[in-house]
């Protein structure tokens, strides 16, 4: 198998837990921030939306490149929130922070994240997804108000973050953690292996 060194990984993310994920494999990388456009019809599902906009990311950071730059691989991911079939994404604000922790406590959700690798060299592509179910306490409305005024959940889909405060309000988790957070590193790891980057 090709040496990691070898190539360059792009992280094609604005997302600091995506970075700190990343570092946890102890390769080398670069983070390109991508600013792709995230707005999606209406009737998609979750699996559609997280590949999707994994892959706009990863697009809009292989097309900004010059040609002669075209040696890595390039990494988008892209996660959400599902209630009910309703897909939550980030809260505009610390009242809709709230309501959604309220629409969320004492139940379990699905959280969906999208990973988009793509060879910059061929342009080949490869995207997948993996879904974690989390199970929160039950909140009274004091409890919910104040973790919404914590402020941790605003730039995270479903408004709050498991890795912070919000592991106070997660009483389990079925399937990847690192999912949760915004980058399924057993995924990533495949999927980097079949471009030829073993991690170890
Ligand atoms: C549910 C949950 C989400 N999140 C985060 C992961 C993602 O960064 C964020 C969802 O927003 P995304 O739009 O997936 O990503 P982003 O805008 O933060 O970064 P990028 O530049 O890569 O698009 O929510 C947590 O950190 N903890 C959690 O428990």
């Amino acid at each position: 198998m090709e040496s990691s060194a070898a190539r360059r990984i792009i992280l094609a993310s604005t997302s600091p837990r995506r970075r700190e994920l990343l570092s946890s494999l102890h390769i080398p990388f670069e983070v390109v921030p991508s600013h792709a456009d995230e707005t999606t019809p209406e009737d998609w599902s979750p699996e559609i939306i997280v590949t999707e906009l994994a892959k706009r990311k990863a697009d809009a950071v292989y097309l900004s490149l010059n040609p002669q730059d075209r040696q890595g691989v390039i990494v988008g991911s892209d996660t959400v929130v599902v209630r009910d079939h309703v897909v939550l994404g980030k809260p505009k604000d610390k009242q809709e922070a709230a309501s959604m922790i309220s629409s969320l406590q004492g139940r379990s959700h699905q959280v969906y994240t999208g990973v988009a690798c793509i060879d910059s060299l061929t342009g080949e592509t490869r995207v997948d997804y993996r879904m974690t179910v989390v199970t929160m306490k039950a909140l009274t409305e004091e409890q919910i108000e104040a973790y919404a005024a914590s402020g941790e959940g605003l730039d995270k889909a479903g408004a709050y973050g498991i890795q912070g405060l919000g592991s106070t309000i997660v009483t389990g988790i079925e399937g990847c953690y690192f999912n949760v957070v915004g980058l399924p590193l057993s995924l990533l790891a495949e999927m980097l292996a079949s471009f030829g980057i073993a991690v170890f």
